[in-house]
């Protein structure tokens, strides 16, 4: 029914959209995703034929969308815009009643199918009673729905929605999201609709087209093909966790935390830990954006169970067995591709000694190596853990208090400030 061919758009020479191919067909409902600015709004008003694209086409049944006229174009598409002004206190049904003049010629008066068509949408979207009121005197939410209700009353086959529920609250945008799945069920209304609402946008949506940030298009498809992890990474900067809706099924994006973009000088790091000693490290690490990896960890760990939530490459070892030989060789690869090592505040027993390996790797690979707040009064190897730690500090690891340090110290190429030099610990000292 629609389709957009290599579409390309600027305002003056700020392009907005690059080169966009998609087939939109008859009863579909398409969500269009993608952060702030990145041209969503722009993308329906080049569907409606508002704007001319820069190269390639918008085609209605094989027509060009720029060149049908605005009375045609209302008989296949109407729109619920994002903030419009409306500067004249129209009383709601009169509003309303406009949605009607694609039926109508002229200054003819309404028909009783146009009033049957205003009363209608009135009551599809809860606004009878909102009928006298000046438009002018409504709140955001109402007059959404009285937008929806104009659009309702002009019967086209195709509705177009920007952000039409973001004013809503939680009842209403419920309601209208189930009135636009029944429109689509019972009358084969095609929907289109602009959302930040990922999850409503899964829950009514067939299809989700995601645009960049560049106005390029990052995925299209199923609402789980297109919420991945890696694709609403990529495309919003946030970390998310995707679940299912026990109830519906859909996919469900959770933040788990923004990225932040100012870098370590250190871009890939690995962090040894266990036992929970990881957890504030994971997190900090994490969203400071460097390509962290952990391990290894034990199946069930508390710091294994976060590293997982986090999607970071992790070396697995059984739970509650002594760390082997295969997760080290493991460990020890992903050492080599890290430019620092950083170790937690760990306890320490025979299980876990085998990791002070790393570190001295580490050393002799010249890279830094950073202990966090190491302390005797964890080492339960019989000294054996601590023997090897002030050993590491001698061959040039570096002590850090705690999670600022660390972090601290990763901003800075150079070697270790005063703060983290070698604090001289003995077994009694603590
Ligand atoms: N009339 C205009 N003239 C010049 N630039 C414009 C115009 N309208 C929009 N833009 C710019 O084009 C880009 C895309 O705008 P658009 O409104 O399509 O984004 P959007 O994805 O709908 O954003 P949002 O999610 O914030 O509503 C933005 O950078 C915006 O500032």
């Amino acid at each position: 029914m629609i389709r957009l061919e290599q579409l390309h758009f600027s305002y003056g020479r700020r392009p907005v959209l690059k080169g966009l191919d998609l087939r939109i067909e008859e009863g579909e409902i398409l969500a269009v995703l993608g952060p702030n600015g990145c041209g969503k709004s722009t993308l329906l008003r080049l569907l409606r034929g508002v704007l001319e694209p820069a190269s390639g086409r918008v085609l209605w049944r094989g027509r060009e969308a720029c060149r049908l006229g605005r009375r045609a174009m209302a008989k296949l598409a109407a729109v619920v815009p994002q903030s419009p002004q409306i500067p004249f206190p129209y009383p709601v049904g009169e509003l309303v009643a406009m949605g009607r003049f694609a039926h109508r010629s002229g200054l003819s008066v309404a028909t009783s199918a146009d009033r049957r068509a205003v009363e209608k949408a009135l009551a599809l979207t809860d606004t009878l009673q909102l009928a006298e009121r000046p438009v002018t005197d409504l709140s955001g939410g109402e007059l959404q729905r009285v937008l929806l209700a104009r659009a309702l009353a002009q019967q086209s086959p195709v509705l177009l929605l920007d952000e039409a529920t973001s004013h809503l609250d939680l009842d209403h945008r419920l309601e209208i999201a189930e009135l636009l799945v029944r429109l689509n069920r019972e009358q084969g209304t095609t929907i289109i609709q602009v959302s930040h609402d990922l999850d409503l946008a899964a829950e009514t949506s067939r299809r989700i087209l995601l645009l960049a940030d560049d106005g390029t298009p990052a995925a299209l498809g199923t609402p789980a093909e297109v919420f991945t992890p890696a694709n609403l990474r990529r495309v919003f900067r946030v970390e998310v966790r995707v679940e299912r809706n026990p109830y519906s099924g859909a996919p469900r994006a959770y933040p788990v935390a923004r990225r932040e973009r100012s870098g370590l000088s250190f871009p890939r790091i690995h962090l040894l830990c266990g036992g929970g000693s990881g957890g504030e490290l994971l997190r900090r690490l994490h969203l400071s954006g460097c390509e962290l990896s952990v391990g290894p960890l034990n199946r069930g760990d508390s710091d294994q169970v976060l590293a997982t939530v986090l999607d970071l490459e992790t070396v697995l070892e059984e739970s509650f067995c002594p760390i082997g030989k295969t997760a080290l060789k493991a460990a020890r690869e992903l050492c080599d591709r890290a430019e620092a090592l950083v170790i937690a505040p760990t306890v320490w027993g025979p299980g876990n000694l085998p990791l002070l390996e790393l570190a001295r790797h580490t050393l002799e690979r010249k890279r830094p190596v950073l202990l966090v707040d190491p302390r005797a009064e964890r080492d339960f190897t019989g000294g054996h853990a601590w023997e090897q730690i002030q050993a590491l500090r001698k061959a040039g690891a570096e002590t850090v208090d705690d999670t600022e340090a660390t972090l601290a110290r990763l901003r800075h190429p150079g070697p270790a400030n005063q703060r983290t030099g070698n604090r001289q610990q003995t077994p009694d000292s603590g």
